[in-house]
């Protein structure tokens, strides 16, 4: 495998020169918008990717300049302006030393250990790495997957297949650590007095990997029993739900193999936008007049629609360099261009009480070209309806008379002052079904209402929303507008707007009702199979029959089941359930339809999922030999 040292700035230029830029697979002239290039050479190092270093004493602006004076023209901006220090990085400054601080421990006191690096994509975890690298002086070795799988000889898992040989990239990985960290890199000419300390770094996992995490868990638990250098992972976060770091490194192998984790935050809109401006006005001065600065207004909305992304957001800032085309052709959107909304400006209470003349933060201007899939996490979606944020009309002549005038005087208390949010964008955002998000509105909307007639307004507006879906076949069609009825009730209902400060958010209570429902069905259906029955008959049906039997031909596994599910109104109610509190960065788990979960079981083999919860059958064998039981004394009473 390939290997680049990052230390030495001067052989990590002449490199440059020869390596292909990022994009030269694209025909010419255009552009990704990815910034990265996936079909990279087996096991090359990503540093070769990347563009040659700063030397020291020289200022950020004046590199700049040079460099981008000798690129291309059509070479991405993200590479030209890849920061080269601590200062040009757009990280906070808290994480940067905290990454710096674990390296600087990790390669000199105790040698080796595991850093998890995780947050969104493009948020700058990889840039924050080579940066702190370049000034440690540390080389990064770093695992890409190979494309196509290399003869390699000397592998255990060898595959053998007509003469063919190669190796899985599982096998590869594990080689690829064992020999990172034991053997020291090869010095090259050129690299002069370069150091021997590096940095393993993996971005890229084996596929293998997220079919059986502990494949990898086996790997790094022999890793860290030889571990010489730090070993740096790098995982970005998914808001559709799939958190690929809680699945590879859950917090058992994170407290087993003592893995440092470290999470990182979308990039701040207020240093992208200075990053944006500062690279504008470079390229500006570089086309000699050709190029202008975009508007402030413009910059803004790249930032926005970046959602913290900086890659997403410089890659968008060149297409908008690109402007004139674009304008001419109508697929570039100027603020200028777009059309008014609304007479009157609405901003929030708060903007006005500081007298801030911005457009309010809320109203997240769309982007036609660029603009990133602006997700929300969960709890940020819901606090947006449960906090009801509400503007008022800027223009006084019209807050004065124009909302009120517009309704009778016996609908006058239905009058609210206009909505900050879009409900339905909120939800759409929240990558999550709408009678999902009406059931955490459900769960948590009362700790937000101050007036009990709000809240019994509300709750008409909640079951109104359920009947809507309650069908279950125009379930699909009227999901979004039970979801709008939701909402927009709750958002109508809660009248008085007291500020309630900060509140912790549960799951719905139903998460765990409904997760107990399938256990006790599986169960229901695992230890009665020879009644062929369906799981519901038999909790609502049989078994509260057997319960009222004494002497039901019941091994112990079923006395226990029958006495937890046929005996409901003998049962004492432990109280409320404990709920689970949403986290913050928490996305919003959607449970399988419970019908397609039932489909399902009846399909699976039932003693191998039976949960733990449950009380376990003894055998398959005796369940399905009912008549071989020993049958127990069972009281009723
Ligand atoms: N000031 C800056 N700070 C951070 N990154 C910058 C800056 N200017 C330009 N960039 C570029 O933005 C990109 C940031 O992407 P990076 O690979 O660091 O993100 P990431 O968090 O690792 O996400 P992913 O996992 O998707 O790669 C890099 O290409 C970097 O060169």
């Amino acid at each position: 495998m390939n290997e680049l040292p990052v230390g030495d700035k001067a052989a990590s230029r002449r490199v440059n020169h020869w390596v292909d830029p990022s994009f030269i697979d694209l025909p010419e002239g255009s552009i990704s918008l990815s910034g990265r290039r996936k079909d990279r050479p087996v096991l090359c190092s990503k540093a070769e990717l990347k563009r040659p270093r700063k030397r020291k004493g020289e200022t950020s602006n004046c590199h700049l300049l040079k460099e981008s004076a000798q690129r291309g023209q059509d070479e991405p901006w993200v590479d030209r302006y890849s920061p080269c220090s601590q200062a040009e990085l757009a990280v906070h400054k808290r994480k940067i030393e905290e990454v710096e601080t674990w390296i600087k421990v990790h390669t000199s006191i105790s040698k080796g250990g595991i850093l998890l690096l995780t947050g969104p994509s493009g948020c700058g975890k990889t840039a924050t790495v080579q940066v702190l690298s370049l000034e440690l002086g540390l080389r990064i070795q770093e695992w890409t997957n190979p494309t196509n799988l290399e003869p390699y000889s000397n592998s255990q898992c060898e595959l053998r297949v007509s003469n063919f040989s190669c190796s899985s990239q599982l096998s590869q990985f594990q080689e690829f650590l064992l020999r990172a960290n034991k053997y020291n890199c090869l010095k090259m000419a050129g690299d002069g007095g370069t150091t021997d300390m590096k940095l393993i770094l993996v971005e890229d996992f084996p596929n293998q990997f997220y079919r059986q995490p502990g494949s990898l868990h086996d790997i790094l638990r022999r890793f860290v029993k030889t571990s010489r250098c730090p070993l740096v992972f790098i995982v970005s976060d998914s808001l559709s739900g799939d958190s690929s770091s809680r699945f590879l490194f859950p917090k058992e192998i994170q407290e087993e193999l003592d893995i440092s984790s470290i999470s990182f935050n979308p990039v701040a809109p207020t240093t992208m936008l200075k990053v944006l401006t500062c690279i504008s006005t470079l390229e500006a001065k570089k086309s000699c007049g050709r190029m202008r600065v975009p508007e402030q207004a413009l910059l803004e909305m790249l930032c926005s629609g970046s959602s913290g992304d900086i890659r997403s957001a410089i890659n968008s800032l060149q297409f908008s360099s690109l402007a004139d085309t674009l304008l001419e052709q109508g697929l570039w959107r100027t603020k200028k261009d777009r059309p008014v909304m609304s007479k009157a400006r609405v901003v929030s209470r708060s903007n006005q009480r500081k007298k801030k003349s911005k457009q309010p933060k809320e109203h997240e201007e769309e982007q036609a070209i660029g603009g990133k899939d602006a997700s929300l996490f969960l709890f940020r979606a819901l606090g947006k309806i449960l906090h009801c944020k509400r503007g008022i009309y800027e223009d006084a002549e019209v807050s004065e008379g124009a909302p009120e005038a517009g309704l009778p005087s016996h609908l006058s208390h239905h009058y609210r002052e206009p909505l900050l949010v879009d409900p339905e964008l909120v939800v759409e955002r929240s990558h999550m079904s709408g009678e999902f998000f009406s059931l955490y509105l459900h769960q948590n909307y009362l700790d937000f209402f101050s007036e009990v007639e709000d809240v019994h307004r509300a709750s008409e507006y909640l079951s109104d929303a359920d009947l809507l879906t309650s069908d279950w076949m125009s379930r699909d069609t009227m999901g979004n507008y039970g979801c709008s009825v939701a909402t927009r009730g709750l958002l109508h209902s809660n009248s008085q707007q007291v500020y309630v400060g900060f509140r912790p958010l549960h799951k719905p209570n139903w998460w765990l009702v409904n997760k107990k429902h399938r256990e006790n069905c599986l169960a229901a259906q695992s230890l009665f199979r020879s009644f062929c029955l369906t799981p519901i008959s038999l909790q609502t049906e049989l078994l509260p029959y057997l319960a009222k039997l004494t002497n039901p031909m019941s091994s112990q596994a079923q006395i226990t089941f029958i006495q937890d599910v046929g005996q409901m109104v003998l049962r004492r109610f432990p109280g409320r359930l404990k709920l689970e509190t949403l986290t913050d960065k928490e996305p919003g788990k959607l449970e399988r339809d419970s019908e397609e979960e039932e489909k399902e079981e009846s399909h699976c083999g039932v003693e191998e999922v039976l949960p733990d919860s449950q009380p376990q059958p003894v055998t398959n064998q005796v369940l399905l030999m009912d008549e071989n039981l020993i049958i127990e004394e069972y009281d009723s009473d």
